[in-house]
């Protein structure tokens, strides 16, 4: 199964790779400054002083101390890595422009960082394709690239959205120089074999396959970019092989059908015959080696171009073969059985000039070509990334994109399709001694990972909330070690409150009926800025992260279903508890989460957090310092989105009080708490912790929601990052506590606390 479509864009590099150095995080920590897009969290235990307590935004703490995760509690905070949609930049220039040449950002997460600031360039677009579209009713649906998928409102599409969000914001980072990598050959730091995408615009954004539309990325003839001055161009970068051919052949030995002639239904058939055109020609002067002497197919597309535009006949003519001896054949209409042209050629080893004598002697010496420039093509035997593309309900595109690693042109030749018409076709072989896609990676491109619980290997327990989540959680243990909760605890969907906390009153609400939908009319909406914080996208995505989401409360007019009560419908996606060999309990989702989904609150006992000062042992407790960040307290980096605290609100007649004495409300999950409390922390997180308000005002109250920071694939680990500072946690004994970190990847702390 694969596709080559039209490739006519022209490079579009301009940028220079430097040179990485070396690793030096402290470096980058400096020049990357932190987010608009969307954002890990911090959170985190407590431990028994809670004075000194840090998050991760603290600016002015050294690195050494900013590792961990917040204090010993879980704070609202965001990560130290992402980068701001401003500071961005293409590879080359952040390593070279923040770090002197000196330091290196860990690849992954510069990959990561590239895909947050496109999802949030795409959600703004969204944001305002659906502004645009709004009408009395504001159901909205994407044409092409981002379709929506899931059961709610917006299904109900009243009007079609005809510009491409996706498109927009791909425009928008190669127009600021965001995109990761441009024209690069080979492997792509920080991008694994298996690595999937959820758009062509995401493999964009990070340089994997760097045109949108085509099945082929070449490096045309016109790219100045000096590490290909020693290359003779065009050369193809990446291929996508996406099922579009009938004829195609799909394992580790990839038979690879040219570009042009398929019908544009979607039904694979070949309705007219290929040319050795354009991406078609680069792919065969990237890896197909040319033995002159024997009877082979040679790359001629461009001389039957100019031959088809100076009579204007197309197509009718096929490829040129090099025959036994000094005779070079050409066929019109081979498979209409007409009599090969030949003609005599002065050198056979000479392709070039093999190439330029039918050129003349077809356009009667008109060719524009210099004698010369197609021989070097030949023996550059480079390699083509291959990333296969296959249908994914679940994504918002409907495809997933799973790169298959490197591969080569082996053979080259044209035949007729099952549909009687001429193609050419590529054997590709995969490069040896790289990874192979695992089972889950393919499972899930073919829809195979959700699974019934009663299926599930190791299956503990059917639903951890006893049917009280709109979604079962079950629980699964193959490592067998651990009990699911501690004896006593108690799932509760909704926070139990202590006595000694006052809950304050509803706040008064909008007065939109149905939904709420202009921004100018909603108290609520005015309160995030004059905007609402959620597009309509997948059921409800966050666009960024904010200081604080004001959501639609009890006294509001609108209903249920209105988009700025978001976070308040409960479990959306299939999560499972399971077993880990070293952390403990741990979350992942059987379904795929969109970046920006929410994925479920924190739930537990509201208390207020000085009780809770002297209490060691118990791991599930999160401060709610959205009031701290909100106002860069304590080295909180503040969000940068504006909203505006109600003038009657509690916590700002209090703000200096506050300022002084930290948190003064906590969750503790330890003994009644929901799905959250399994959640373990990571370095490089997947989810980050949004403070939002729905029914009161209190910013010191406020819901602590966890959102997917990036899109989530099935069976991945939920994270987050929970902000210990270093040495801030201490035992029964006085004694400083150390915690290590199991999170595995590349830039790990190596401590929690
Ligand atoms: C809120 S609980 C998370 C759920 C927990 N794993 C469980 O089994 O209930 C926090 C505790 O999980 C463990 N944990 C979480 N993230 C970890 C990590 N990255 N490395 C090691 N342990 C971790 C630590 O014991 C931590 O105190």
């Amino acid at each position: 199964m694969a596709i080559l479509e039209d490739s006519g864009a022209g490079p579009l590099c301009t940028c220079n790779q430097s040179k990485v150095l070396a690793d030096d995080k402290k470096n980058v920590a400096r020049c990357i400054k932190k987010i608009e897009p969307r954002t890990p969290v911090r959170g985190s235990p407590r431990s028994k002083s809670s004075q000194g307590r840090v998050n991760s935004r603290l600016k002015e703490k050294s690195d050494d101390k900013k590792p961990s995760n917040g204090s010993k509690r879980k704070r609202l905070s965001d990560d130290t890595k992402v980068l701001l949609v401003e500071d961005i930049g293409c590879r080359s220039d952040l390593e070279m422009g923040c770090n002197n040449g000196h330091a290196r950002v860990n690849d992954s997460v510069m990959v990561k960082e590239t895909l947050r600031v496109f999802t949030t360039f795409y959600l703004r677009f969204v944001q305002e394709e659906e502004k645009r579209c709004l009408k009395p009713k504001d159901d909205v649906h994407f044409s092409n690239g981002s379709e929506n998928n899931n059961g709610n409102a917006y299904d109900d599409h009243a009007k079609s959205l005809t510009k491409r969000p996706d498109l927009k914001a791909i425009s928008e980072m190669v127009r600021s120089n965001k995109i990761l990598y441009r024209k690069k050959i080979g492997h792509l730091p920080g991008i694994k074999v298996g690595q999937q995408f959820l758009s062509r615009a995401e493999m964009v954004a990070v340089g994997l396959h760097g045109d949108w539309l085509n099945g082929i990325d070449y490096i045309g003839e016109t790219c100045k970019m000096e590490e290909y001055r020693k290359f003779t161009l065009p050369v193809a970068v990446s291929i996508i092989l996406s099922g579009q051919y009938e004829d195609d052949v799909d394992n580790s030995e990839v038979v690879y059908t040219g570009q042009g002639g398929n019908g544009l239904l979607g039904n694979k058939h070949q309705i007219k015959y290929q040319v050795m055109c354009r991406g078609n020609l680069v792919l065969k002067l990237t890896g197909f080696k040319v033995n002159l002497g024997k009877s082979e197919m040679v790359p001629v597309g461009e001389v039957q171009k100019m031959y088809q535009r100076g009579e204007g006949r197309v197509p009718t003519l096929y490829p040129f073969e090099v025959g036994e001896g000094s005779q070079v054949q050409f066929w019109q209409d081979r498979w209409c059985g007409d009599q090969p042209l030949s003609m005599a050629i002065p050198d056979l080893y000479d392709f070039s000039l093999a190439c330029d004598a039918l050129a003349d002697s077809l356009l009667g010496g008109q060719s524009d070509r210099e004698p010369g420039n197609w021989d070097n093509n030949m023996y550059q035997d480079l390699p083509i990334r291959v990333i296969r593309g296959h249908k994914c309900a679940g994504s918002y595109t409907h495809k997933i994109y799973t790169y298959d690693g490197l591969y080569k042109v082996d053979h080259c030749w044209n035949e007729r399709s099952a549909f009687g018409f001429n193609v050419f076709k590529y054997r590709l072989r995969q490069i040896e001694g790289q990874p192979k896609l695992v089972t889950n990676q393919v499972d899930f491109a073919r829809q195979l990972v959700s699974k019934g619980c009663s299926e599930l290997n190791g299956l503990v327990c059917k639903d951890i909330s006893g049917g009280q989540e709109n979604i079962r959680i079950p629980a699964t243990n193959v490592c067998d070690v651990l009990p699911v909760a501690p004896s006593g605890f108690k799932y509760i969907k909704s926070n139990r409150v202590a006595k000694n906390v006052i809950i304050p009153p509803n706040a008064p609400g909008c007065n939109c009926k149905g939904k709420c939908t202009n921004a100018e009319k909603c108290s609520c909406a005015r309160l995030n800025g004059n905007d609402f914080p959620y597009v309509h996208h997948d059921g409800g995505r966050l666009v960024e992260p904010r200081d604080v989401v004001f959501e639609c409360g009890p006294r509001c007019g609108c209903g249920p279903s209105c988009l700025n009560r978001t976070s308040q419908r409960g479990l959306k996606y299939q999560l499972e508890v399971y077993c880990t060999k070293d952390k403990g309990w741990a979350v992942r989702s059987r379904d795929l989460i969109p970046s920006g989904a929410p994925v479920c609150e924190y739930i537990g006992f509201l208390r207020k957090s000085d009780e809770l000062d002297n209490v060691s042992g118990n791991d599930y407790i999160f401060d709610i310092d959205c009031w701290q960040t909100m106002n860069g307290i304590g080295g909180r980096e503040r969000r940068l989105r504006d909203v505006s605290i109600p003038s009657s609100n509690h916590a700002k007649e209090r703000n200096d009080h506050i300022s002084e004495t930290g948190p003064e409300f906590c969750i503790d999950a330890g003994l009644y708490g929901n799905v959250a409390r399994f959640i373990n922390h990571s370095c490089e997180p997947n989810l980050f912790v949004q403070c939002v308000l729905s029914s009161h005002h209190d910013v010191r109250l406020a819901r602590v929601v966890l959102f997917a920071a990036d899109n989530i694939l099935p069976m991945q680990e939920l994270t987050y990052d929970y902000g210990y500072e270093l040495d801030s946690v201490t035992g029964p004994d006085g004694k400083i506590k150390e915690l290590p970190c199991y999170c595995g990847t590349a830039d790990c702390r190596k401590r929690l606390y």
